[in-house]
């Protein structure tokens, strides 16, 4: 299958989530929720020029959630506009059908809600089928026990710090303990010879509350309203450059240090824009 080509050979040091000389990870995944839907194209160029190391594409049915968004049409119109990957939030339900048309369109990473699925381990085989990351996405009152059977099949984990279907609402500061026993989990699981999984958090993430965030164990942001919110004006703040930089400054300082020392993943995702050539790379051992 026709997969996106994944290589972070081209990108600047400290973009793309990377945070120099601190030995790890900080991911920012601007939602474009809360982007001008008007102007798709040019505002996911500028959050990948900003340092950007998702595009976070949020899935409302008006079914699962009470709103209604985005689909495969648009994901497909805006891939061709950055290189790195689009990471595809499904608050959909049913799920099973809508995963080949955005491996299609180009998503990715796909995470769905549990509940959402009937089959919640033959959907995540369908996603890998497909081409692309896996990830179960857990709400606010859904128990990490989700995980219990599932750790070794997943590629993220992403945690719902609000309940899901807008943007702009408050973070929910019990997400920092449900973090801090996902953390654990990936943690013993990498230790004992598991995959990378990337941890995730999504809803209400702020300049001043993502520090704590990091401290708890997330390792990849969400951030729509903080983000595209962000005064345009250089000197107002520096824009999106000016938030993605101070997102990233602050998770890198909450980020701990005394965590497990495991080998750096090799998730190194970015399509190539000037090919168009898709196809997934990985090589990560899967199950
Ligand atoms: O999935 C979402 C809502 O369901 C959004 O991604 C999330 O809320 C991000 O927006 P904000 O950073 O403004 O809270």
């Amino acid at each position: 299958m026709n997969r996106h080509v994944w290589n972070q050979a081209a990108a600047p040091e400290g973009a793309h989530g990377t945070t120099p000389g601190s030995g790890v990870d900080v991911r920012i995944a601007p939602s474009i929720l809360s982007a001008d839907f008007a102007r798709l194209g040019e505002e996911v160029r500028a959050i990948e020029a900003a340092g950007a190391a998702l595009v976070h594409f949020d899935v409302m049915d008006n079914h699962y959630v009470p709103n209604l968004t985005i689909g495969p049409l648009v994901c497909e119109a805006i891939r061709p506009h950055v290189s790195i990957p689009i990471d595809v939030h499904l608050m959909v339900e049913p799920v099973d059908a809508l995963i080949p048309m955005f491996a299609k369109a180009g998503a990715d990473i796909i995470t769905f809600h549990p509940e959402a699925s009937r089959h919640v381990d033959r959907t995540l085989a369908l996603i890998r089928e497909h081409g692309c990351k896996a990830g179960l996405v857990l709400n606010p009152a859904t128990p990490t026990h989700w995980l219990d059977h599932t750790l070794d099949k997943l590629d993220m984990v992403l945690l719902m710090s609000v309940n899901p279907g807008f943007g702009g609402q408050r973070f929910i500061p019990g997400t920092l303990a449900k973090l801090r026993d996902v953390r654990e989990r990936i943690d013993v699981h990498r230790a004992t010879g598991g995959q990378p999984v990337w941890l995730e958090v999504d809803g209400g993430v702020k300049t001043d509350n993502i520090a704590a965030i990091a401290h708890a164990g997330a390792d990849t942001f969400v951030a729509g309203s903080a983000v595209f919110g962000a005064p345009d004006a250089p000197e107002a703040g520096g824009g999106y450059h000016g938030v993605m930089q101070r997102l990233r400054d602050q998770a890198a300082a909450g980020m701990r240090h005394d965590r497990p020392q495991i080998p750096e993943d090799d998730f190194k995702p970015t399509y190539d824009k000037t090919t168009g050539d898709a196809s997934c790379h990985s090589t990560s051992a899967r199950p």
